[in-house]
């Protein structure tokens, strides 16, 4: 069974700090992170406003990201061991992927593939605030917040919406620890309900179902992706 886990949302909402927290808890578990497809600085677009365009769509190479995608589908184990990836042999017919990143609900290629979507949403103050800690490789310039950011992340947000996609939201202003516990056990209950099911033979990854809260079983590629002992 292949599951794909996706953990999406707002900037600084959490979302790398809670999925390097699902890796070291799920058995053969890999990720793609969606921030490893950034085109090169000097293909990001400025736009009128005049602040280089990272939020958007166009700065990512997510065709490179679906090829990221289909090869771990094709062969999560040959996926697995090339990332470093121990696959546990007692638990070798499961293989989950986690995909994480800010605009993962907007690729239509790779919103179908998901079994389960998670949001991460935290308010305006606290985002801007956590914004204003961080390092990125290219550090905002004044102003890129509330110019383009915050801007940004509704305007694909309330597509996602229009659009119909189907997500579970998280509260990423709870602790770090009771998402973890929530979302763990989250997908723990769509393996055990994909399990009971069994899929016809051609699916490449267990479905998102139509009513799917609570059921159904989500270029820089050189990221390790690991998974680790204390496994579920
Ligand atoms: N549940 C949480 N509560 C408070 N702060 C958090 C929580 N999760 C992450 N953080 C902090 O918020 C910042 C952004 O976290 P990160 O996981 O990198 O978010 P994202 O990947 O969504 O941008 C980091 O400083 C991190 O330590
Ligand atoms: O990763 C990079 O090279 C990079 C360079 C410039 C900006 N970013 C920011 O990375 C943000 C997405 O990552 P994250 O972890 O904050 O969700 C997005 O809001 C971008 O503005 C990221
Ligand atoms: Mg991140």
């Amino acid at each position: 069974m292949k599951l794909i886990v996706g953990i999406g949302g707002v900037t600084n909402g959490g979302k790398t700090t809670l999925t390097d927290s699902l890796l070291r808890a799920l058995a053969n578990c890999c990720v793609i992170h969606q921030d490893d497809f950034y085109k090169p600085q000097d293909q990001i677009a400025v736009g009128e406003d005049g602040f280089k365009q990272w939020d958007v769509l166009e700065s990512l190479d997510m065709a490179a990201m679906l090829d990221t995608v289909q090869a771990w589908l094709s062969s999560p184990q040959k996926f697995a061991r090339a990332h470093g990836v121990g696959v546990q042999p007692e638990a070798s017919d499961t293989h989950i992927l986690l995909l994480e990143g800010f605009l993962l609900y907007s690729y239509k290629p790779l919103v179908d593939l998901h079994s389960r979507r998670y949001f991460l949403t935290i308010p305006y103050e606290e985002c801007k605030w956590r914004r204003s800690t961080r390092n990125y490789t290219v550090p905002d310039p004044p102003g890129l917040f509330d110019g383009h950011v915050w801007p940004m992340y509704w305007k694909y947000r309330q597509e996602m919406e229009a659009n119909g996609v189907e997500v579970v939201y998280l509260d990423g202003m709870k602790s770090r620890e009771e998402l973890f516990r929530e979302v763990l056990e989250d997908i723990q209950n769509s393996l055990l309900n994909c399990s009971q099911e069994e899929l016809p033979a051609p699916a490449p990854a267990c479905p998102a179902r139509p009513q799917g809260r609570g059921h159904g079983c989500g270029h820089r590629t050189a990221r390790p992706a690991a998974s680790q002992p204390d496994t579920v």
